[in-house]
């Protein structure tokens, strides 16, 4: 196979994991190379050629400060330019807006919510709020797929001084139509920790922490995890609604999900179930998400939340 092109979009150094799991899968599949928005400077150039990236592709000009219209029609042209066997992006909100935009730019068939890619290029994804696996190619034009973050392995950087630096190009981008325009920005609030589509464990919450997400705070904060909520929890404003997990919030997959007071309805299991191990812990016996526990406990979150960050202290002691 030929090159595969990976969007990526803010490349901060160190490259962050989810950037680093899509070149993973891009190396296993052909030669990956990087479609970047935004200019790079050269130590993120040498960056990603020690994580096996052979070509760059970059906007000739700075892309006019409109949402996604503007990244979709400069990954098109990169995409032209590069001629990859297939296009990889993440699976976040806005990388799947970009790709439905490009997918429709090119006439080439889009794939969401990948968990697996294969070297024929079929996909796995997980269908039906995680109920199903369904295997699907694309038939029409270059594959344009979006990954679930924590799906594959990142690819593991070559040494310091090693790696060949990436061959740059630059990529003239059309003028955009009428785009809705970004007016003012305010910084986020920084937590220290990991973005919620990407953490490898996450901590969540439901109606059951009335208000007091403390005790799973700490407990993310030691697994070095994410803190999640129950939409219930989220309309309480007990917590943003960024943090919402579910089908009308994010779609995560975690190595480590614990859900701690939530009932585990249907619109909540949509969001998580493809975590890899989940842990329960609810007062109720028969909350519906024992169903899909791989471990539960029937007690007090606010009694078996501390307790289990105690045990886990003692043993790093
Ligand atoms: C169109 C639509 C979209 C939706 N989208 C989402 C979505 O994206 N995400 C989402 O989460 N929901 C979503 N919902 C809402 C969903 O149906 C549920 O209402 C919601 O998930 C319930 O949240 P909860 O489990 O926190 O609350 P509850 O169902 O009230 O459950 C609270 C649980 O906490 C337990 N509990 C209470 N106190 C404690 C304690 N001290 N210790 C341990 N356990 C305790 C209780 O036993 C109970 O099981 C959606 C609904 C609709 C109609």
């Amino acid at each position: 196979m030929g090159s595969v092109l990976v969007f990526i979009d803010v490349p901060s150094l160190p490259l962050p994991r989810a950037a680093r799991e899509l070149l993973g899968l891009a190396a296993s599949l052909g030669e990956p190379v990087v479609a970047s928005p935004q200019p790079l400077s050269e130590e993120t150039a040498a960056e990603l050629g020690r994580h096996g990236v052979g070509a760059l592709y970059e906007p000739a000009k700075p892309l006019p400060d409109v949402l996604v219209a503007a990244k979709a029609a400069f990954l098109a042209e990169a995409v032209r330019a590069a001629g990859p066997a297939a296009v990889l992006l993440g699976n976040g909100f806005e990388d799947r807006e970009v790709a439905a935009r490009v997918g429709i730019k090119l006439g080439s068939g889009v794939i969401t919510d990948a968990v697996a890619v294969a070297p024929d290029l079929s996909v796995t994804k997980s269908v039906l709020a995680g109920s199903f696996t369904s295997t699907c190619r694309v038939e029409t034009g270059v594959p344009i797929i979006t990954v679930k973050a924590n799906s594959v392995e990142p690819v593991e950087p070559a040494e310091a001084g090693s790696g060949t630096v990436p061959e740059r190009s630059l990529v003239t981008v059309p003028e955009i139509g009428p785009a809705a325009v970004v007016t003012e920005r305010s910084e986020k609030r920084v937590s220290g920790r990991p973005e919620l589509s990407e953490a490898r464990v996450i901590v969540a919450g439901g109606r059951g922490v009335d208000g007091d997400f403390g005790p799973l705070e700490e407990l993310a904060d030691l697994l070095g995890g994410a803190v999640g909520a129950s939409r219930a929890a989220t309309d309480a404003g007990w917590i943003e609604h960024s943090a919402q997990v579910g089908q009308t919030g994010k779609t995560v997959s975690p190595q480590l999900y614990i859900s701690a007071g939530i009932s585990g309805a249907i619109q909540q299991k949509a969001g998580m179930q493809t975590a890899k191990v989940i842990v329960a812990v609810n007062k109720d016996s028969d909350a519906p998400v024992f169903e899909i526990a791989d471990f539960g406990v029937v007690g007090d979150l606010f009694s078996v939340l501390p307790q289990a960050a105690e045990e886990i202290r003692r043993r790093r002691a």
